[in-house]
């Protein structure tokens, strides 16, 4: 596979005396789907919230496509093209959900639009964010409020929103979050229908959507990265089984 879009080198972070991320080094594959496991508290969401610059790292460097954006601000990483999926709290429930991928997009690329006068913007923005929604599903609700979507639809709405600002790599923390069982299988053929067009950093404690998605699998315990490979070899890791005990079934 082609170089790494994203690099962490010797990451490291404590909150106090606790270290949550411990001397991380990590490569994630340009067209990868690579997931982020670990048992509750092992410092997973830390890690992305430091890859997404909503935290700083005591030591260590982010490198993005060769940059080092380690002591970026948001909004600069995100000009990089580096992508969090919006939450819930984001979406505007007023809105149509057209509208939400419209504003996303718009906000990301405003600059690139600005030679269109306003009507040939409207429709540009509204192609682009349609293809969004049909990327992920929701071609058919893009007309409704989106505070009248399902759960799992909203959740399909903030990923068509990361999408809309054409992102380098997009980082998922648990999208499956709070999903039926049914909600949790089409987000999985959402996210599998991504497979080859977005690079995909993934945090996510559904082990059975984790395992059919991923190419690659890191392993976090106590900050630290203990397995890393493909989800055969995960699956059969006697040390990764033994930090699992007692939390998700590893399918
Ligand atoms: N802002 C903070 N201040 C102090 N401690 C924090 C802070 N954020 C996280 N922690 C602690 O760091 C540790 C790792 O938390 P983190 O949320 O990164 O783990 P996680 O692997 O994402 O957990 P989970 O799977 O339960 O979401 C936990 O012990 C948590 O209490």
């Amino acid at each position: 596979m082609a170089d790494p879009i994203l690099e962490l080198a010797g990451l490291r972070k404590s909150y106090g005396a606790l270290t949550v991320t411990d001397g991380v080094n990590l490569a994630v594959k340009t067209g990868a789907i690579h997931a982020i496991i670990g048992p509750n508290g092992a410092g997973k969401t830390t890690l992305i919230n430091q890859i997404g610059g909503q935290a700083a790292p005591d030591a260590g460097t982010i490198i993005l496509d060769g940059r080092d954006i380690t002591g970026l601000p948001i909004h600069a990483r995100s000009h990089l093209g580096l992508a969090r999926s919006f939450q819930i709290t984001n979406v505007l429930p007023g809105f149509s959900t057209l509208d939400n991928v419209a504003v996303a997009a718009q906000a990301h690329a405003g600059h690139s639009f600005r030679f269109f006068r306003s009507v040939a913007r409207e429709t540009a923005l509204t192609e682009k964010a349609m293809a969004c929604l049909e990327t992920v599903g929701l071609a058919d609700r893009a007309l409704i409020r989106a505070g009248a979507l399902s759960h799992g639809e909203k959740r399909a709405l903030e990923i068509a929103m990361a999408l809309a600002t054409e992102p380098k790599l997009l980082l998922l923390d648990e999208p499956m979050a709070g999903t039926t069982h049914e909600e949790t299988a089409r987000l999985t053929e959402t996210l599998e229908a991504l497979r080859g067009r977005f690079t995909i950093l993934l945090v996510e404690h559904d082990m059975a959507a984790v395992f059919a998605l991923a190419d690659t699998i890191s392993v976090l315990v106590y900050g630290r990265v203990i397995a890393e490979g493909a989800p055969d070899a995960i699956r059969t890791d006697p040390e990764v089984r033994a930090a699992y005990l007692g939390e998700e079934e590893i399918p």
